[in-house]
Parts: structure tokens; sequence; C-alpha cells
């Protein structure tokens, strides 16, 4: 017998595309499907474009109903997934698309979250560097996983080389991030209608108030060893899925370009998912579209002594439900890629 999944909040976005790619993966048997008030509903009422599993009917988001599989993915909203993994087998490998783990520091959870820590758990984004190695060597083995949030994937992965590096000040770093408008989930706030976004741009959460600022600068201070700054803001575009990210930083002095350009490349050699393109090209979301993929490019403003890093990612994928699969597959001890898309849909 094969290895099997659960998905709870199997009705929402994270949910159907982290079917999606079950049904793609050759190791991965589809169990338990759950959902919140949707419970009793058939899937195809919310995820229409998963034809194979249409007729499947969605369970409560109960631990009863979870255990018993190897794998749990818990796609619910913030603070619904501490309570509930607590009450499964330490053996199951559960993996958290939500909030709940992802940070380390309790006061920057209470800053930004409110509300009790519900703990750290091994997170969820195998290319960081670290000290020494990957953050995938935290990964083998784990059983209890924090995928990361959209913004701080694109945003680390970009970012991350140069503090590894040790090439840029930890205290002079800004992130502006566009996201499409699925990052927000199906339950659509009022400036989420089509009318209000087609068509137009808008920054929110601005002020350094934006609960993923804690979580990017976490993953940036983890790379270099240092506590890092950012300032983060983020923009609505409009557009279903994708994050682009322009994170720059003050170089330390006398760093040069080519110095940038090979740390960028060093640090994701060999990397499946994770890209440096070419110089002169710049990642466009539209070319992750459904791939587990992160383009990056990099480039010096010699006149203002800043680095410039650009990621591109589908906010669902890579961002959410495929760095949840990849994750996963460490865990499980099989191939990192295993069912996993590489190529994006164009146009
Ligand atoms: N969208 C994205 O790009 C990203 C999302 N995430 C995270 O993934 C998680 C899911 O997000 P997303 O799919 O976008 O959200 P959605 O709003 O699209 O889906 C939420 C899901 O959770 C279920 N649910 C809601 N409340 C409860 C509850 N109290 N108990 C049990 N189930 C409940 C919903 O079921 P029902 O239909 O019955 O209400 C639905 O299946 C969140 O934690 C989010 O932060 C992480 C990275 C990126
Ligand atoms: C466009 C949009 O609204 N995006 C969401 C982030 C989505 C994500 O990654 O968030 P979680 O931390 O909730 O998992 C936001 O800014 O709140």
């Amino acid at each position: 017998m094969g290895i099997t999944a659960a998905v709870a909040g199997a009705s929402g976005y994270a949910g159907g595309e982290l079917l999606r790619l079950l049904l793609q993966h050759p190791q991965i048997e589809i169990g338990t499907l759950t959902a919140g008030g949707n419970a009793g509903t058939k899937l195809a009422e919310h995820q229409p474009h998963l034809l194979p599993l249409a007729d499947r009917v969605l369970a409560p988001t109960t631990p009863q109903e979870l255990a018993g599989h190897d794998l749990v993915f818990l796609a619910l909203p913030h603070g619904a997934s501490a309570k509930i993994a607590a009450q499964l087998p330490p053996e199951t490998v559960v993996v958290d698309c939500g909030a709940d783990h992802r940070l380390v520091s309790a006061q920057a959870w209470e800053e930004f979250y409110g509300g009790e820590h519900a703990g750290t758990w091994a997170y969820g984004l195998p290319e960081l560097p670290r000290p020494g190695g990957r953050q995938r060597d935290e990964l083998r083995g784990a059983r209890r996983i924090a995928v990361p949030g959209c913004y701080p994937t694109a945003s680390s992965l970009a970012l991350a080389p140069g503090f590894a590096a040790g090439l840029l000040q930890p205290d002079d770093v800004v992130v502006i991030a566009a996201s499409g408008t699925s990052g927000a989930g199906k339950s659509a706030r009022p400036n989420m209608i089509g009318s209000e976004v087609m068509g137009s741009m808008s920054p929110y959460g601005v002020g350094g108030v934006h609960r993923h600022t804690p979580e990017i600068e976490q993953n940036l201070g983890l790379a270099g060893q240092e506590e890092v700054r950012v300032s983060f803001t983020p923009t609505l575009a409009p557009m279903s899925r994708g994050i682009l990210a322009t994170g720059t930083a003050k170089l330390k002095p006398g760093v040069t370009g080519a110095a940038v350009r090979e740390a960028w490349e060093k640090t994701y050699q060999g990397e499946a998912f994770v890209h440096v393109l070419p110089e002169g090209r710049w990642p466009r979301t539209a070319d992750t579209l459904g791939a587990n993929t992160a383009l990056i490019q990099v480039a010096v403003d010699e006149r203002v002594g800043r680095v410039i890093a650009v990621s591109a990612i589908d906010n669902l994928t890579k961002g959410t439900a495929g760095g949840a699969i990849q994750s996963a597959n460490l865990a499980l001890d099989l191939p990192e890629t295993l069912g996993l898309p590489m190529v994006g849909v164009a146009p």
C-alpha cells in the first residue's frame, strides 16, 4: 500500500492546489478530504477543475477524520491547525500551510498575529541557505512542517544569497511585492471583488505591519546569522495567481557586481526549482504559473550602492502547495522533486 494523505481545507484555494498536484504524485494516494462549513458537500461544488475527485464528499475537519493517514496537509485559516495537530499521532507527517508554526519568536507572533504562540516546526523552504547547509537538512525525516507564507518564500529566496555570503547590510532592506488575489483565500474582502481589482494595483498592510514581515526577517537573519530589519510593502495585482517580489539592500563597502553575481549563482546552483536567470532576463510571474519554480534575477545599482533582487513564483504552487509537497517528499525520504511540475503554463 502506498503513502496516504488527507487534506484538511480541501474546498479552499490551497487545498485545491494540493489536490491538483497530489493527483499527479506517483507515490501518494489521496485519502480523506475535509472542510469547515462546507463539510457534507461534494468537492465538485468547490473545485470543478479536479474532475477525478468530483464525487468525493467533504468530511468535517476533526482529528478522527484525519487520523489513520501517513501524511496530513492542513490548509486551514490561522489558528485552526495547532489544536488539530496536537491530537494527531506523533509519527504522522503533518504539513501546515498556515502560519501557526512558522515563527521562532513568540514575541513576534504576539506582535503580528496576537494570541498565544503555538510553537515552531521545521520550516518548509528547502533551498533557503543556512550556515553550513540548507533548510532541507532539517526537513529530512521531519514529522511536523510549517509551510512558509507566500510573500516570505518569494522575498527570502530573492535576498538570502546576499546575506548568506555576507555582502549586504542588515539594517537597510526594502521589499515591495505584488500578489495575485488568490493569495487572500476564497473568503473575499470588499477590495477583492472583480470590479475593484481589475485594471488597478493597490498597496495594503503598509508601514511595517504586514504579518509576513517578521518571517522574512527570520529567514534572512538565519541565512546571514545576524539580525536583519526589513521594510515590507505588499500590493495587490489584477491577476489570480503569482507573486513578484523586488528586494533591495545596501551593499557592504567594496562589494563588487561580480561578487554579487557569483553569490546568487552559487547559492542556487544545482537546485531543481530555484533558478537564477541568465544576465539581462527578468523574472515574470507568468513563467511560473502552475510550476513549483522560483525565478530570480539580481543586479547592482552602482549609483546608490544597492543590490536589487527580483523573484517570481506562483503563490499557490511554490508559494504554498508545491512547497508543501516538496517538504513532505523530504520528510518521507522520497526524491525531493517527485510529482512536482517544473514547467509553467504560457502565455
Ligand atoms: N492562498 C495562498 O496563496 C496561500 C495560503 N496559505 C495558507 O493556507 C491556508 C488556507 O488558505 P486558502 O486556501 O487560501 O484559504 P481559503 O479561504 O481559500 O480556504 C480555507 C479552507 O479552510 C476551511 N475552513 C475555514 N474555517 C475552518 C474551520 N474553522 N475549521 C475547519 N476548516 C475551516 C474552508 O472550508 P469551508 O469551505 O467549509 O469554509 C476551506 O476549505 C491559510 O492558512 C493560508 O494562510 C499559505 C500560503 C499562500
Ligand atoms: C493577496 C493577499 O491577501 N495575500 C495574503 C498572504 C497569503 C499568504 O501567504 O499567507 P498566509 O500567511 O496567510 O499563509 C495576505 O497578504 O494576507
